[in-house]
């Protein structure tokens, strides 16, 4: 079995927003897929309404496949800061034509304002590693781990586009989405993420760049979070760039030339960030002063290659093989 789903993105690439089937009668909900998480989560009918603003909600008593997860709840926090909580219902998702019949859906009770002025995102779909599903008493499996068995292979990739429609293929390998080979790196999956480590970076045309990067391939960041060393050595390149606190990030004048950022993938393959997608985004509607794509991973850890990233690369998610393989296309 395969399956395959649009990932379409929103304004800026903010997100990218992919319809999932709930239930019987199948409900199409417009869900974030994040290799950086690894709840399922839904909007619901157990919101109260004033935590809802235009998503469409899951009502397990309208699905006749729904059987309440009796005695379970959930409640993450993201990078961001937002949240959500609930409790779980077991019931089919589908995304293409590929279904999983006894998936844990966690329905919410109530979200954090981010999420409620996210009007288009009627929840996430987690696929990191089972290990940190936030499900009590006891944890539940990914839709990804729920698939492997029935898939032809093993695997799921992401093909995000820079403001156009790419894809998220589960079970398969689309040798026609990408160029050239596809390098794979071990993952380490002890903290649940896809981590990886890159060796190495370039500054547009300037040298290449010994020096050691890990990160995890985080499709629900939108940005490029990276050492502090690495950020300053690429803003040095951009003139008028600063760091702006109070936005809370490097800024510069939106007419200003990025450089590209180049990553290593192993000690042969790189993959191009082009400097058009580290033009973020305008910081206020006069559309002078923009915000960077690539800022310091401060505080986290370990960097994350968000979408900036991840939209420059074709991605092979292997978990059995515990890989990640990048490929230019
Ligand atoms: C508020 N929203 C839509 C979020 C979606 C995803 C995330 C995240 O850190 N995913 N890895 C944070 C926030």
């Amino acid at each position: 079995v395969t399956g395959s789903g649009v990932a379409s993105p929103q304004q800026y690439d903010v997100e990218y927003l992919t319809p999932i089937s709930v239930g019987t009668p199948p409900l199409v909900l417009n869900l974030n897929l994040d290799t950086g998480s690894s709840d399922l989560w839904v909007f619901s009918s157990e919101l109260p309404p004033s935590e809802i603003n235009g998503q469409t909600v899951y009502d397990p008593t309208k699905s006749t496949s729904a059987k309440k997860l009796e005695g379970a709840t959930w409640e993450i926090e993201y990078g961001d800061g937002s949240s959500s909580e609930g409790d779980v219902y077991i019931d089919s998702v589908a995304i293409g034509d590929l279904t999983v019949t006894a998936q844990a859906v966690q329905a919410a009770k109530n979200v954090s304002a981010e999420f409620t002025a996210d009007t288009h995102d009627d929840g996430l779909l987690g696929l990191a590693f089972n290990t940190i599903n936030t499900v009590q008493p006891t944890r539940q499996k990914t839709f990804y781990d729920n698939a492997q068995s029935i898939l032809d292979a093993p695997v799921f990739t992401a093909d995000l586009k820079d403001d156009a429609p790419g894809h998220y293929n589960f079970g398969y390998i689309d040798s026609s989405a990408y160029t050239g080979n596809i390098s794979y790196l071990p993952v380490d999956s002890s903290q649940g993420f896809w981590m990886f480590t890159s060796p190495g970076y370039a500054i547009s045309k300037g040298g290449y760049k010994i020096t050691e990067m890990k990160g995890i391939a985080d499709t629900g960041t939108t940005l490029l979070l990276l050492p502090t060393s690495v950020v300053l050595a690429y803003y040095k390149q951009v003139d008028g760039a600063r760091y702006e606190g109070t936005q809370g990030g490097y800024i510069f004048a939106c007419s200003a030339t990025l450089p590209d950022f180049v990553f290593a993938v192993g000690n042969n393959a790189r993959i191009t960030v082009p400097g058009k997608y580290i033009n973020y985004a305008p910081t206020d509607s006069s559309g002078t002063t923009c915000f960077g794509g690539i800022q310091k991973d401060i505080g986290i850890g370990f960097s994350i290659f968000g979408d900036v990233a991840l939209k420059a690369a074709f991605v092979v998610f292997d978990g059995p093989n515990q890989q990640l393989g990048w490929a230019a296309k």
